[in-house]
């Protein structure tokens, strides 16, 4: 079995791959002071809760913050004896290298997930992710990415709200009743939301045409659900899609490695 770790600026996610399916999913706050011992209490806690019978032969880790990846490496090797696979480390070979400017270290998350949307859909796409950032990955015809778009994400734009105006509270992402807000919550909500339907056309429509062709357009992240059932953003939505990526880079690693 196949235990991929995506750590994220907010959250970290463990699945377990048994070749076939995913056993569990389970989801932690990330925080780098969590320690080996504390992630296995969690993560033992839970596998019993599931009834799974834990057989882990191989680990791979994709993480956005580098500090977390030590505790995430002693936790592999003091509970499974095992040496994690880290993506965008020398020794984690990619299916298609990025090609981007020299010196540029590409956030893990965005590789993975190119190498699972490559993996399913072929090339020429567009990868959206709304994490702790939301960011676009573009994936060129032969599986490389080459590039994208950082923008602030849908949470922290409205916490950014909170923080900097004495007057505006902590609000939750929702989809407004209305357009036109009639109390400060509504008129936050619809801010945020609306603003990232048309970050969102905004951003793909321009891609496409800075590149001259139609690209297939992925949806992946927690929120992305959210402004999927609204509007025609997408062509897919994949909310497995940086597991996937991870399970595909290990296979590659395991073949070529
Ligand atoms: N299903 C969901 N509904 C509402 N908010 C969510 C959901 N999933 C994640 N979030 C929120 O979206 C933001 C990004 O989360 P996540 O995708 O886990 O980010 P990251 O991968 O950067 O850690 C966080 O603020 C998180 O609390
Ligand atoms: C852009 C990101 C912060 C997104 O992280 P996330 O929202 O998944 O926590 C991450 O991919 C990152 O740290 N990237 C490094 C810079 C780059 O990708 O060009
Ligand atoms: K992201």
């Amino acid at each position: 079995m196949l235990l991929t770790i995506d750590c994220g600026n907010t959250n970290t996610v463990f699945s377990i791959w048994d070749g076939q399916e995913f056993l569990c999913t389970l989801r932690t706050s990330t925080h780098h002071g969590r320690t080996a011992d504390a992630y296995f209490t969690w993560f033992s806690t839970l596998i019993k809760h599931y009834g799974i019978e834990l057989d882990i032969t191989d680990v791979i880790i994709s993480s956005t913050v580098p500090r977390v990846v030590f505790n995430l490496r002693v936790f592999s090797d003091r509970f499974f004896g095992l040496r994690p696979l880290v993506v965008g480390k020398p020794e984690c070979l990619l299916p298609h290298p990025p090609r981007v400017d020299e010196g540029t270290i590409v956030g893990p998350d965005r590789l993975v997930n190119t190498a699972g949307a490559y993996d399913r859909h072929g090339g020429n796409l567009i990868v959206v992710d709304f994490g702790t950032a939301t960011t676009f990955d573009v994936v060129d015809h032969d599986g490389a990415y080459v590039g994208g778009l950082i923008a602030p994400g849908v949470n922290l734009s409205l916490e950014a709200l909170h923080m900097a105006a004495a007057a505006l509270p902590h609000v939750d992402i929702s989809k407004p009743q209305r357009v036109v807000g009639t109390n400060t919550v509504a008129c936050m909500q619809s801010g945020v939301f609306w603003g990232y339907v048309g970050l969102v056309k905004e951003c793909c429509a321009r891609i496409k045409a800075e590149r001259g062709q139609d690209m297939k357009i992925i949806g992946t992240g927690g929120l992305a659900a959210l402004f999927a059932e609204t509007e025609d953003l997408f062509d897919e939505l994949e909310n497995d899609l940086t597991m996937h990526g991870l399970t595909v880079i290990h296979n590659y690693n395991k073949e070529h490695g």
